[in-house]
Order: C-alpha cells, then structure tokens, then sequence
C-alpha cells in the first residue's frame, strides 16, 4: 500500500553538487504534496545524522522517566501557562483532555513578562545533562531546515505562470509561485525571526476508557513542523479525502464523515509511521492562508494504544510573531489567470502572534488545562 510521498531534501542541502534538474525535481515534489495532501516525509538524512536524532530521544526519555515532582518543577504554570512541562491529561483538543505530557519551548522573546500570553521565558529541566545544550542545537538547525524547505516548495508552485509570465526567470532558482525576487524577500521577511516552537512529547498507552484521544484531531497553527518521532507503529494518523485515498491506494484505519471543518465527504485516516532518515513534514493553517487553500493544511491525530511509551518531538517552523500573513500576490494572480473561484472571506489577513494567542490563550486559569487546540 502506498504511504505519503517521500521527499528527499538533500538537493538543497548539498546545494554545491546538486544539479538544477534535481533541485527542480525536489521542488515539483514539494509542491505537489502541500498541494495534494500537506503532509509527506522528508528524508532529512543529509542534514542530520542517526545519532543527533537518538540523543534528543534518549534525553527525553530521561526528562520522562523521573519523578513526577521533578517534572512539576519546571511546570507551564510558573510561566506564561505555555512554555514548560504539562502534566499526563493537561493538554486539551477539542475539549478533551490528551493522553499525553510534553515540554513546550517557544522562541526567546525580548522583555520576559510571564504575566502576558506566550511572552514568559523557556524552562529547562536541570535534571538531565545536556538536554539544553542537545536541543538548542537541534532547534537552531531546524530554523535552518524551514528555510531550505520554504525556498525549495515556494519554487514551484505555480511552474506555467512563471514560465509564460517571465521566462527569463525559468532558469532562476528565486522565483517561487510565481514570485518576483522582491515577492521572495516579502515572503521570508515573514519568517526570518520565526516564533518557533518545539515540543518534546511522552505517550504512554491510551486507555481504553480514556474519553478523548493521545492527542485529538487538530491542524498546525503556522507554517511548517517538521516531526521527530521514535519507531512505534500505528500512532499518528492523517486525514485524507477518499477519493485522494483512492487514487493513491492508500490504506485507511478506519473511515469517517469528514470533520465539518474539512466539508461534507467522506474520508479516512491513514497511518503516517516514521521512517528512518525521515522526518513527517506537515504545513500550518498559516500556509493556507497565504496560498488562498492551494496548500493544505490537514487534519492530524494520535491514537496510541501499544503497551510501550511513545516519545515524538515535533518541531514548529512558524511565521514571525508579528507577520502579517495574507494571501501571496502570485498565488492569486495563479488563481486568476486559470479563473478559480476562491471564497475570499476565508483567506482574510491575519497578524501571526494574535492568531496564536486567540488559540492558547482559550483555557488561561488555575481550573482549567492550559493550553487547548482547536
Ligand atoms: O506526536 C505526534 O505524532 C504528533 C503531535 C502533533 O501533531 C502536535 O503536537 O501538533
Ligand atoms: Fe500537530
């Protein structure tokens, strides 16, 4: 059965001897599976080594396996109520509380005051050698991979407008959807001091009473995440249309009414399992916006029934906080010119820091979980 495309971002990576047809390759890919499904693998195998990859496991593991007061010292609840440790349960989707606890970090901001939404200081656990150091490597090369990954899937999003457009461009590597160079700058002006999160996650097995899922069927809030996950089967799960199923042959776990934010027609929810070298890329409602829905952001869960302890470590590549993100010029010429119909009410601009705090800011007191999705 086929899975979600496999994407190898090593042509931009080893950008010196790569040739242009393979860059170009890469490129048509990318845009195919933001366009068709907005989740793929990213084989991530030339950028980061096995061993990077197991330590970050390996430390979260340790950070997991202490006692829950350790956990509790470096609580989300001394800070801003998002950036620490959540206890088993204390993170909400949809109402109902996920079975699973995690370290949320969020981008170093200017002026610390925990007292405002998203703007207190990251928690680090004392307990566990190296864990800060590890990850702060991690997340700055993963600051690097968003960019590779933007440039490479701006590239061809909309190949027949660019080439019958400006064709002088056809053989430049700067053109995006569409995009003159200046578009470009606009565009990675918007994410060059990404408010970036990661997420250091424990699953253990799920219940069979537990009322809500691992983690309940959201999308991403930004841009792009790029997901670390250890090798347990048969846990995160996407939706896919049926007919794009179909034509894929694609294995469902099950088959449900579409959710009412996706439409009226059937779906089902395929296994995304990791695969070595890989990491599970997804895009964020973010991109949506600014593509007018020519990229999707897709729905995505957890439901982890094995016996053993899951860790995942999801990467959030995300607009700056104060980006103002509207649909791309290029991509509504693109829209145009073929005579699309897009609902415009939709895709309204958005500034991203305020759209985030409207999603974590839902459940902001002692009583209630602090952080929630959707
Ligand atoms: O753990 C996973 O596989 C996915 C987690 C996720 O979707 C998220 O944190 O946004
Ligand atoms: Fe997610």
């Amino acid at each position: 059965m086929a899975t979600l495309p496999v994407i190898s971002i090593s042509p931009y990576v080893l950008k010196e001897t790569s040739t242009e047809r393979e860059r170009l390759a890469t490129s048509e890919a990318l845009h195919k599976a933001c366009r068709d499904f907005g989740f793929f693998y990213l084989d991530i195998s030339s950028f980061a080594s096995d061993a990077e990859m197991n330590d970050l496991m390996g430390l979260a593991r340790k950070f997991f396996a202490l006692p829950q007061k350790r956990k509790d010292l470096i609580s989300i609840r001394n800070e801003d109520s998002v950036r620490g440790y959540q206890r088993l349960k204390e993170n909400v989707t949809g109402g109902k509380a996920d079975n699973h606890e995690a370290i949320d970090l969020y981008a170093p901001v200017d002026n610390p005051d925990k007292t405002k939404p998203l703007w207190g200081t990251n928690q680090w656990p004392s307990d566990v050698k190296y864990f800060r150091s590890t990850y702060e490597a991690w997340i700055e090369k993963m600051k690097v991979l968003g960019m590779i990954v933007m440039e490479a899937s701006v590239l061809f999003a909309s190949p027949p407008l660019y080439q019958v457009l400006i064709p002088s461009f056809f053989q430049s590597m700067a053109i995006g959807l569409g995009m003159t160079p200046d578009e470009w700058e606009g565009l990675k002006g918007c994410v060059d001091h990404s408010f970036w999160v990661m997420r250091i996650i424990g699953y253990p097995p799920l219940p069979d009473d537990h009322d809500g899922f691992s983690c309940g069927a959201h999308k991403d809030y930004g841009c792009l995440t790029f997901l670390l996950a250890d090798p347990t089967q048969d846990a995160l799960q996407v939706f896919v249309p049926r007919s794009l199923a179909a034509a894929n042959q694609m294995a469902s776990s099950s088959t449900i009414k579409l959710p009412k934010e996706e439409g009226t027609s059937n779906g089902v929810w395929i296994y995304a399992n990791p695969l070595p070298g890989c990491v599970v890329c997804n895009i964020g409602e973010m991109w949506e916006v600014w593509t007018r829905g020519m990229y999707k952001s897709t729905l995505h869960r957890v439901i982890h029934r094995g016996n053993n302890y899951r860790v995942s470590l999801p990467f959030f590549f995300e607009p700056n906080f104060d980006a103002l993100v509207k649909p791309l010029a290029a991509v509504v010429r693109a829209q145009e010119a073929s005579g699309e119909k897009i609902d415009n009410d939709i895709y309204t601009p958005v500034v991203y820091g305020e759209f985030l705090k409207s999603k974590v800011t839902n459940n902001f007191s002692e009583t209630t979980p602090a952080t929630a999705r959707l």
